[in-house]
């Protein structure tokens, strides 16, 4: 028996507030930044996709090997600027210039500066030497927690310390929606976007004049939220409540959190090889690392990202996207050794079909290979895959996961779990009493689905709420069921929550458009007179007949996917489709048998 269908989220704001433990205040503001395309907008947006088809061809012919076995990137990119380094290396080296010759061996012209606004040195002895309320980190943990707190209690004095040069920001916008904007124009120094919905707002979470100056914190009336910005914590003594930074200087508290986020992974051919390659390798994270990429990319230069995750898909997608406003770019290049795109969240049959898009969209993908060597040569790095080619790039952008920021652990007697990393904590989210850890940092118990750590937006809004609430004394257990997004390119969008990995039985329900209709879809943005078959895949089906096939290329546009343990459904992916999450938490919650998950799917409206 399906579940009742619950009341639904009438809007998106209203879905993600939608939430236990949900205060009284608004968090829209942080909410999920993409604000999901309604039905309308959605076929608006694949109109625009689709006008641009005729220059796909052209792109995608744009990864064809122009040698046996050898993929060279930014053909006429770079001829110009080797020409002139050859030049201008014959003179250094006539000169007897050797730092000259370093120099433009180098390829300085790539080097990037930061738009971050400029901040003076800091200068810990302004802080405060007692605070009430202390956050370590200054992502959306730290932020969510803040409001919490403020909510509870109107004039608390909050001190958040952050190792960044910024006021609290948002980050899923930096591998989406800001190439989009930047597409367009300019991108402005709070690093407004456009959402999907046309909605139009910052990568911070509010402005400069929002905060006070530390030094003032201590004095102010009706409280508020002081940013420490560049300063480092070291350790917290959770007995005597006092964290030390990384010059030395202390501070007390009553109240802490962590909520130090992770750091992206790096892979140890890159690391241990020479300063020449390792300049040209870059991870992906920050505004800075947003400025640094769209440089190169304005330069016209090939971009090889490794990985096949949700920053590598995610990412690969916005650079094609971004380089189609462009009459001369660079290719970009998305490696990874699993066959198709995210297959280890989606079934096989979706994944290919996923990665069919991707190329679609200009990515040349390179799928079932990994490095075997890499090799810098007058300005690029020459990638040597394990499946005999060899790729040309100008830069590398390694996405291949993230690790938990714990080195705080370290002489503060704090427990990192062994096997998923991050802080262990209790049901309250505490790792010691009066210290609370939040976000991605955060390793905690899900009485549903056991001990995980998630590296989510959603999480982080959560989870840093509810440590905040604890923080002033609710003394409430973290028992949300988080959830995810990712888009990939205007086309493809999709939520899930709960277990949503691909090793699991999965049960998938898609909406299918006939031919006549899908070209209706293109040439129009109605919807009205569309109608649309399902198809079910199932784990004992064989998945070889609903590969991407030419005639089936549409098949997975939109629909569910349960993924199932012991029969039960343990997580639930809904792909292109909106303002349900609710519904597929509440599903995940009964965790309970369903003898025919197609009518589950129905409540999931694939049709309308
Ligand atoms: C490009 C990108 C796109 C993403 N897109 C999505 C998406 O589409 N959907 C989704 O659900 N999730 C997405 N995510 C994941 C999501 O953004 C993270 O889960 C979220 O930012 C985690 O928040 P956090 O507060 O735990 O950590 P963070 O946002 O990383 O904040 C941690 C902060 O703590 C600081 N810090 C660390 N150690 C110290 C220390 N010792 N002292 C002082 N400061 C310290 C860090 O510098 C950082 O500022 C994306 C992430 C990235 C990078």
């Amino acid at each position: 028996m399906p579940p009742s269908s619950p009341s639904l989220p009438r809007d998106p704001v209203e879905r993600v507030n939608n939430v236990q433990n949900k205060p009284q205040e608004n968090y829209n503001e942080l909410c999920r930044p993409r604000l999901s395309c309604n039905t309308e907008v959605l076929r608006a947006v694949n109109c625009n996709v689709s006008r641009k088809a005729s220059n796909e061809s052209k792109e995608t012919s744009a990864c064809d090997k122009s040698e046996s076995g050898t993929s060279t990137g930014t053909p006429g990119g770079d001829k110009g600027d080797d020409k002139t380094k050859t030049i201008l290396l014959a003179l250094a080296g006539a000169l007897g210039v050797g730092g000259l010759l370093y120099y433009f061996m180098n390829d300085k012209s790539d080097t990037t500066t930061s738009t971050s606004p400029e901040i003076p040195k800091p200068n810990s002895a302004d802080l405060p030497k007692h605070v009430p309320y202390l956050l370590i980190g200054g992502g959306t943990a730290s932020f969510s927690a803040f409001r919490a707190i403020k909510s509870n209690d109107a004039k608390a004095k909050v001190l958040m310390i952050t190792d960044e040069n910024h006021k609290p920001y948002m980050r899923p916008p930096l591998s989406k929606e800001l190439w989009y904007t930047a597409q367009k124009g300019e991108i402005s120094n709070d690093y407004r976007f456009k959402q999907w919905t046309g909605a139009e707002r910052s990568l911070y979470f509010e402005p400069e004049e929002f905060f006070i100056e530390p030094s003032k914190l201590s004095d102010s009336e009706n409280g508020g939220i002081a940013v420490a910005q560049g300063f480092k914590v070291k350790k917290v003594d959770p007995t005597n409540r006092v964290i030390t930074l990384s010059d030395g200087y202390e501070i007390t508290y009553d109240q802490c959190l962590i909520a130090t986020g992770c750091t992206p992974k790096n892979l140890p051919i890159f690391t241990e090889a020479p300063p020449g390659v390792r300049e040209k390798v870059m991870v992906y994270r920050t505004p800075e690392d947003f400025e640094k990429l769209k440089k190169y990319l304005d330069n016209k230069k090939t971009v090889a990202i490794i990985g096949n995750g949700f920053l590598g898909s995610e990412l690969s997608c916005s650079l094609a996207n971004y380089n189609k406003s462009k009459t001369d770019s660079g290719r970009i290049y998305q490696i990874f050794q699993e066959t198709a795109n995210m297959s280890k969240i989606l079934p096989d049959y979706l994944s290919k079909w996923t990665m069919e898009k991707v190329k679609a969209q200009g990515v040349c993908v390179v799928p079932g290979a990994s490095l075997k060597s890499v090799q810098r040569d007058n300005s690029h790095l020459n990638l040597a895959l394990t499946t005999g080619e060899t790729i040309m790039a100008d830069v590398v952008v390694v996405c291949v996961g993230c690790e938990a920021n714990t080195e705080i652990a370290n002489g503060s007697g704090l427990e990192v779990d062994q096997n998923l990393g991050g802080f262990v904590v209790n049901a309250e989210l505490e790792a010691r009493r009066n210290l609370f850890v939040a976000g991605d940092a955060s390793c905690f118990y899900d009485p549903l689905l056991g001990r995980r750590r998630v590296e989510h937006h959603d999480h982080s809004v959560v989870s840093g709420r509810l440590a905040g609430e604890n923080m002033v004394g609710k003394k409430k257990p973290y028992a949300h069921q988080s959830m995810f997004w990712s888009d990939l390119g205007p086309e493809i969008g999709y939520e899930g929550i709960g277990l949503i990995d691909s090793s699991l039985p999965t049960v998938g329900v898609f909406a299918l458009a006939t031919k006549t209709e899908r070209q209706t879809d293109n040439l129009t943005e109605s919807s009205k007179d569309e109608t649309e078959q399902a198809k079910t895949t199932t784990p004992s089906q064989d998945v070889s007949d609903v590969k991407c096939k030419e005639e089936q290329a549409d098949n997975y546009g939109r629909g569910v996917v349960f993924y199932l343990r012991d029969e039960k459904i343990v997580g639930i992916l809904l792909w292109n489709i909106f303002n349900r999450i609710g519904l597929a938490r509440t599903i995940i919650k009964e965790n309970k048998k369903y003898e025919d998950l197609n009518e589950v799917a129905k409540l999931f409206e694939i049709h309308s």
